[in-house]
């Protein structure tokens, strides 16, 4: 039964909007670990196939370079065809792009693929975005994403831990590919079951009026002010660090600090897994006691050290993880848990701040031009990263030659840590001007 004009349709029941929560959020469990997968195989990459590390650089860029093409198209296909429709073939541009990366030991395909991957991959993130947006609006909206990111980030979790549950796989590169295949296309299936809800709904539910998508607004720059700029520039240089050295750190454990694939996987899934807990705790701390530039300053000056502390203090005693059959060194350990802090932290208050500065109105393309001026920042370092290793033949036999990549990092934290000490002042005067 349909409503006639007279009658307005009731909003989404709870059990409706958790459905689509939990199927929006599958998909991007998928998106995640997809993304993720590469990690662990790097080494198998160089080794079998005869990588170099600019060249795994490059893979990484590729991703980000595509990411740029479609923000640039500006969720047209979203406005176009509808967010049921939008998820379902994002979700299976990924599909795609995840068999075409598998598919053959070519550097140009497997290339191809992550170029394809970054097609799908960041607008079904902005199109999930908009989902929640429309079936939580007025309820428990930022709880619903918080959850969704959660999921997400447990998807990049798997991913590491497959070098455990899947270990088998990884006698070669291309067999853990084909597991991410399979593990995207649980999300793609996700993805259709979403498609038919939406279009059982219609019609039935008030899922509100189909709002334009986040649009990049290039030609109004100008109009953001100082705060926003500064918030901009510490999300580029935090991405830029974060994702790249995420790329790169099982090698990098196994490489230079002589860890087995298990551990090296189990040790960079403390990241998104410290990210799944505390990401939504520091959010509801942030919005209780305001203060979102200190807390990014303290984010960043505790991860200024930590990148050369990994480097140069001695590895210390092996430890255990918990749960697992794994030991790793003191300090590598200490060095991933206070990463996956600040992982949890500055995102928690990062991209909420934006909110609180931007008017309303706006708050859509100034998350957009974050997302665009990200995606630059991104792109641009895991090459450098990969010349530098590459330059100093970084490898077991001179693990000293990833040291230029550290510095690097440490460098781009130390501006990130410039750009939250200048939000700091710049938010302390107007406060102390209010006053
Ligand atoms: C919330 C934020 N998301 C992003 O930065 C996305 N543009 C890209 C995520 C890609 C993950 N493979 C985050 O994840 O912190």
């Amino acid at each position: 039964m349909t409503a006639t004009a007279a009658t307005p349709l009731p909003r989404p029941t709870a059990p409706q909007r958790w459905l689509a929560l939990l199927l929006v959020s599958l998909a991007m469990f998928g998106n995640y670990y997809v993304y993720d997968a590469l990690n662990p195989v790097i080494d198998l990459l160089r080794t079998q196939q005869g990588f170099s590390y600019g060249q795994i650089g490059a893979l990484s860029t590729a991703y980000n370079v595509a990411a740029l093409l479609v923000l640039l198209a500006g969720g047209y296909v979203i406005d176009r065809f509808g967010t049921r429709t939008a998820i379902l073939v994002f979700s299976a541009i990924c599909v795609a792009a995840a068999a075409l990366t598998a598919a053959t030991p070519h550097f140009e395909t497997i290339l191809a693929g992550r170029f394809l991957l970054g097609l799908g991959a960041e607008p079904l993130i902005v199109a999930a975005t908009t989902v929640l947006a429309k079936w939580f609006s007025g309820k428990e909206l930022g709880f619903a994403f918080g959850l969704n990111l959660s999921v997400s980030r447990l998807g990049s979790a798997s991913a590491d831990w497959s070098t455990s549950f899947a270990s088998p796989l990884y006698a070669n590169w291309q067999d853990p590919l084909w597991l991410a295949t399979g593990v995207v296309g649980v999300g793609l299936a996700a993805a259709a079951l979403y498609w038919m809800q939406e279009r059982r709904a219609q019609g039935r539910i008030d899922l509100g009026e189909a709002g334009e998508t986040d649009r990049l607004e290039l030609r109004r720059l100008y109009a953001f002010g100082r705060a926003y700029w500064y918030i901009v520039a510490l999300c580029v240089v935090f991405y830029a660090t974060i994702f790249p050295f995420r790329t790169f750190a099982i090698d990098y454990f196994q490489q230079a600090h002589g860890l087995g694939r298990e551990a090296a996987g189990l040790l960079s899934s403390l990241l998104p897994m410290a990210a799944i807990v505390l990401t939504p705790l520091f959010g509801l701390w942030a919005d209780r006691v305001g203060r979102r530039a200190l807390f990014m300053v303290a984010g960043t000056l505790l991860m200024l050290p930590l990148f050369l502390m990994v480097t140069y203090l001695p590895p210390g005693p092996l430890l255990a993880i918990p749960f697992t059959a794994q030991s790793v060194p003191a300090t590598l350990l200490l060095v991933a848990v206070l990463l996956g802090g600040v992982f949890s932290l500055i995102p928690a208050v990062l991209w909420p701040a934006v909110a609180y500065i931007v008017e309303a109105r706006r708050l859509g393309s100034a998350y957009a031009l974050m997302t665009f001026c990200q995606q630059v920042g991104w792109a641009a370092v895991p090459p450098v990263v990969g010349l530098l290793n590459d330059r100093a033949a970084a490898g077991p036999g001179n693990p000293a030659g990833y040291a230029g990549g550290m510095w690097f990092y440490t460098a781009l934290v130390a501006v990130g840590l410039v750009f939250a000490w200048k939000l700091w002042r710049l938010e302390s005067a107007a406060g102390n001007a209010a006053a």
